[in-house]
């Protein structure tokens, strides 16, 4: 049996560009940029006003205002720069519009009053000059989106703005999640006494949603034929598939068989960690297919899913997933044999996280519990108090 850490560099050896491709901008939130992102213009473009108000000419802000401005016009947003004829003059402008010629300071209107023509100023002096100035937040051409990053709303705002109405995005592999077991029923059906519905695909399936992937789902009975004719469908078909159950040692856990006679290449059965130990993982040389196998419970399926697919998928995209840590709120025994993914929850006064009471790996209603998974790892000493770990969040 191998460790954690050698499991995982088995996985991400196995990692895979699957090329790119162009997206419009509404399709591309939460996939991977695949080329760097520049400012095609300065940013802001021009000297913009930051207040609603009136423009006027003062050289120095330490300078005493005039009592007052006649107004020459006025400055909208939207509207090609106007220039102030007259020094002592002003005009009035808009928030966002360009910074009018022969201008450099705004008096917001709550500091001016105006009559007849005339802007009365009943401040002394100006409180600052209120203007963005072209190109102090990106110069044209400033790297402002890396390759490699995921696409989160208010990037998309940043693509809109530099003009990207397309995309070059990373393709995301194809994937099948595949359930297996006779006891499982679809949701919709009345469960007898032996039976349960199945809930580990719709888990992966939704957790593959949140990564912008719709992946296929399928169901296979324990039959070591049936097993073996429709996987090899599916190993021919998808660049992925994601597997739940039939990895152990029970009588109907053919998978590892089924795998072997279909000339797949085993890299690892087994990891020395609770839950999720009896993982299983490889790929098809000839059809470049990578076959996650997570042994059944449901806590184990979700628990390798978010630590070694989560990793592998974001390292194929050009990204790297990373977890936070937080500490431990409470010592705990050292475990010599194996590491943990204990189920946690968080302390919000002090954001450290203790261990939640459940019944092992198969109770999935643990999971609305806990705010996730403390990774503790193989040691013989204790875990101490205020040791930090790495977390991997369910939230
Ligand atoms: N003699 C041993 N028995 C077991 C060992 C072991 O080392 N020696 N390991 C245990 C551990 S740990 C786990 S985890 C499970 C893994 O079992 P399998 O991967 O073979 O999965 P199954 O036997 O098919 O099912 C286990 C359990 O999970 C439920 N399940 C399966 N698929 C789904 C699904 N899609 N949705 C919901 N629940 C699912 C299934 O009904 C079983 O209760 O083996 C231990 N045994
Ligand atoms: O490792 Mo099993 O995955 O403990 O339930
Ligand atoms: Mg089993």
């Amino acid at each position: 049996m191998i460790n954690i850490q050698k499991a995982l560099d088995l996985v991400l050896s196995q990692k895979q560009f699957y090329g790119a491709e162009e997206v419009p901008l509404t399709e591309a939130v939460g996939r991977f940029l695949a080329e760097d992102i520049f400012t095609d213009r300065d940013a802001p473009p021009f000297d913009r006003v930051m207040m609603d108000g009136i423009a006027i000419q003062l050289k120095d802000l330490n300078d005493p205002l005039r009592p007052n401005y006649p107004i020459q016009g006025i400055q909208a947003a939207g509207a090609p720069q106007m220039t102030l004829k007259a020094p002592d003059h002003c005009l009035e402008v808009m928030t966002g519009a360009i910074l009018p010629q022969g201008t450099d300071t705004v008096i917001p209107y709550e500091e001016v009053e105006i009559k007849e023509g005339t802007a009365y100023v009943k401040i002394e002096k100006a409180i600052k000059r209120f203007v963005h100035g072209q190109g102090s937040d990106s110069p044209k051409g400033t790297l402002v989106l890396q390759k490699g990053k995921k696409i989160h709303p208010g990037d998309i705002g940043i693509l809109a703005t530099v003009g990207k109405s397309r995309v070059e995005v990373a393709k995301v592999p194809t994937l099948a999640i595949i359930s297996t077991g006779d006891e499982l029923i679809e949701i919709d059906e009345k469960p007898l006494a032996h039976q349960i519905r199945k809930s580990n695909v719709y888990n992966l399936w939704a957790s593959l949603l949140q990564e912008g992937i719709h992946a296929e789902r399928h169901h296979i009975i324990d039959d070591q034929k049936v097993l073996q004719t429709q996987l090899k469908i599916l190993v021919q078909k998808f660049d992925v598939l994601l597997l739940s159950g039939g990895v152990s040692m029970g009588k109907f856990d053919y998978l590892p068989t089924v795998f072997e006679n279909l000339g797949v290449q085993k890299l690892f059965h087994r990891v020395a960690q609770r839950p999720g130990k009896p993982f299983w993982f490889g790929y098809h040389e000839e059809f470049n297919t990578k076959i996650f196998a997570y042994p059944g419970n449901p806590v184990s399926t979700y628990v390798n899913h978010l630590f070694y697919f989560k990793q592998w998928l974001y390292a194929s995209l050009g990204n790297s997933w990373t977890f936070e840590t937080k500490e431990l709120g409470e010592e705990m025994p050292g475990c010599p044999n194996l590491a943990r993914f204990i189920s946690v929850n968080l302390n919000s006064e002090n954001g450290r996280v203790l261990p939640l009471n459940h019944n092992g790996s198969g109770d999935l209603f643990s999971l609305a519990q806990t705010a996730g998974f403390l990774l503790l790892p193989q040691r013989e000493g204790v875990y101490r108090k205020g040791e930090r770990f790495s977390f991997i969040t369910i939230r």
